[in-house]
């Protein structure tokens, strides 16, 4: 016994439940009323067979006087059961959806609280899959198949008790089929179980492939890889319709079997009961209303079985929602309760160690300070850690050893707030919302006036181009910013950090993506700002940090070398060599741009 209860509902099943239930807790009422209404049916729903019973008596008594009473009262109960239904199923409507909305505002804010590491294991499918999927099995599944299994409950009690008012015996013989469903129940159970796990996992993949297909579209397009993408999508579809398949196979299969046992069970009542009638032990009218019980109890129990598939979807559902929000699957980010207004100090990095998932060291000893107010340039091959930093900086990741201090406090003591307030970053492939130009700006900074907005678009040089849409500062930014080239993009995005005022500013290569000229003027605007703002910034594009106050050379992790242009361009091999490389690179460009006009002009004079 022990054993099929495990299987069926555990400790964490129940608990899972209850943690459903406690999203109830606000609409008690609601669902009170529901309750009520769900009662109110089920002993309607008893009173009928009784009125049919004793008609069908009057008949074989020939009393058909009282038959027009009965026809009366048979009208009454069915008005009092639709007006019920009608109050139940309204209530039950409203419910399941306050339901749904309230799991899904908490998922979607606790998913926006997860550190990174979460989404660096975990791909944007899955979260969907969670978000959109799992909620909506959810919701279905509160909205019918939940609520039909009290219902369902609360039928078995009722009609249970009044059949055994009614006939002992038959009851028994209706009782007799319960283990079997039971173990019926059981046994798909778990197998039900197992078969959505596996499809919710297909969802997972699903979501993802979808996503990236869309995303890379270009990418697809451009390849040649569309028949590649369409194999890669058959092949997970094919997959989630084979255990689809399965487990509408297995559930029908669990509800035949429980059916064939039921009717079994219905034929040796009915026998019994004409025995029982012949012997005048039963009248006729009990009689009815006891098959009429004796049906609706035994189909209330094969619904419960039937309902199984549906619960251990919910559970393999009710587990991921959960896993989501309690963040079982998922460490909580972390922050500090001290909060800073103003930064009056430094940034030092001491001594900081890091390494995102597996051991491999990406950090190594990392020391260094920014002075406020002075420019920063941190610099070096690909992959050598650069914009690692600035993820430790922003309190992406935290460091396995050391500590990075703002104004002398670690920031890991930081609330969320203060350090959002006074750090800016520009990517090098910046995200803008798929909303209008100056919407776009206000979510920089809500309180910024139009002439700011203008001012800062001017400053970046995208005021004329702006001007120029047919929309100017409301034209909308298509999703990925398609409308807008990479250097457009870099520019908004600067100027919307410009517009937030920080005191701190991060530039992870947010100009590569610009042209030669706008990345000169730019730069020049970076100098300005930061005469009075704190700026690191990451770059291939030396000339760009010639005047910066501090060059930082990390090379595979490590810092090997800081100090000035002219310092480092006399005693520092790594940054010599990066130097010498992009200024091969430039004189390449250079002498590929005179061959070009040269035989140009040879072509002229041939003509
Ligand atoms: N989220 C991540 N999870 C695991 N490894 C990562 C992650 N981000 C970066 N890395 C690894 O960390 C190392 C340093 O990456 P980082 O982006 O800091 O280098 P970078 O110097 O900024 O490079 P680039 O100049 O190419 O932008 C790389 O080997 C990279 O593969």
């Amino acid at each position: 016994m022990y054993k099929f209860k495990k299987k069926f509902l555990s400790k964490n099943d129940v608990t899972l439940l209850k943690r459903t239930f406690n999203y109830v807790k606000p609409y008690k009422m609601r669902f009170f009323i529901f309750l009520m209404f769900t009662i109110i049916i089920i002993l309607l729903g008893i009173v009928q067979p009784l009125i049919w019973g004793s008609i069908v008596q009057c008949l074989a008594y020939k009393d058909y006087k009282s038959i027009f009473n009965k026809l009366i009262y048979l009208l009454v109960v069915f008005l009092l059961e639709s007006t019920s239904q009608f109050v139940k199923n309204y209530n039950q409507t409203i419910l399941s959806n306050d339901l749904s909305y309230d799991l899904k505002v908490d998922m979607y804010s606790k998913m926006l609280n997860l550190p990174m590491k979460v989404f660096d294991r975990n791909n944007v499918g899955e979260f969907i899959s969670r978000l959109q999927g799992d909620i909506f099995t959810l919701s279905s599944i509160i909205t019918n198949d939940l609520v039909n299994i009290i219902i369902d409950i609360l039928k078995i009690i009722v009609l249970g008790i009044v059949i055994f008012k009614i006939n002992i015996i038959l009851s028994f013989i209706v009782l007799a089929v319960f283990p079997f469903s039971y173990i019926c129940f059981v046994t798909f159970g778990k197998k039900l179980r197992n078969i959505n796990g596996e499809i919710k996992t297909l969802n997972d993949r699903y979501f993802s492939i979808l996503q990236q297909a869309l995303i890379g579209i270009k990418h697809i397009k451009a390849y040649g890889l569309k028949e590649k993408s369409c194999i890669n999508y058959k092949d997970i579809s094919k997959k989630i319709k084979y255990k689809e398949i399965k487990i509408s196979i297995t559930g029908n299969l669990s509800f035949v079997i429980s059916s064939i046992i039921n009717y079994l069970d219905d034929l040796i009542v009915i026998a019994l009961g004409i025995y029982f009638i012949s012997k005048n032990t039963l009248s006729i009218q009990y009689f009815i209303a006891f098959v009429s019980y004796s049906g609706q109890f035994s189909q209330s129990l094969i619904s419960v079985t039937k309902i199984n598939s549906n619960i251990q979807e919910a559970l393999v559902s009710l587990e991921r929602i959960f896993g989501l929000i309690d963040n079982i699957d998922f460490p909580k980010e972390k922050f500090g309760d001290k909060c800073i207004e103003n930064i009056y100090r430094d940034i030092e990095f001491q001594s900081v160690e890091f390494s995102y998932e597996n051991n491999k060291k990406i950090l190594k000893n990392i020391k260094f300070n920014v002075q406020k107010n002075q420019l920063t340039a941190i610099v070096g091959r690909n992959g050598s850690g650069k914009s690692t930093i600035f993820n430790l900086l922003l309190n992406f990741y935290k460091p396995n050893h050391g500590e990075i201090l703002i104004d002398g406090i670690d920031i890991r003591d930081l609330t969320e707030e203060s350090i959002r307030k006074n750090i800016s970053i520009v990517q090098q492939q910046p995200f803008l919302f798929n909303l209008s130009i100056k919407e776009n700006m206000k979510l920089a900074n809500p309180k910024s006036t139009e002439e700011e907005i203008e001012q800062v678009c001017k400053q970046v040089f995208m005021h004329e181009y702006i001007m120029g849409l047919d929309e100017e500062y409301d034209t909308v930014i298509n999703e990925e910013a398609s409308n807008l080239s990479g250097g457009q993009k870099q520019r908004l995005a600067l100027a919307m950090c410009m517009l937030r005022k920080t005191p701190i500013i991060l530039l992870d290569e947010a100009t590569a993506a610009m042209d030669a000229e706008a990345e000169y003027l730019i730069s020049e605007a970076i100098n300005n700002i930061s005469k009075d703002r704190t700026v690191i910034v990451i770059t291939h594009n030396l000339s760009m940090i010639r005047n910066a106050d501090k060059i930082i050379v990390l090379d595979e992790g490590k810092i090997v070398g800081q100090g000035s242009h002219e310092y480092l361009i006399k005693n520092n091999l790594v940054y010599k060599d990066l130097y010498s490389h992009e200024f091969d690179l430039l004189r390449e460009d250079m002498e590929l741009k005179v061959l070009a006009e040269t035989s140009a002009g040879v072509s002229k004079d041939d003509k």
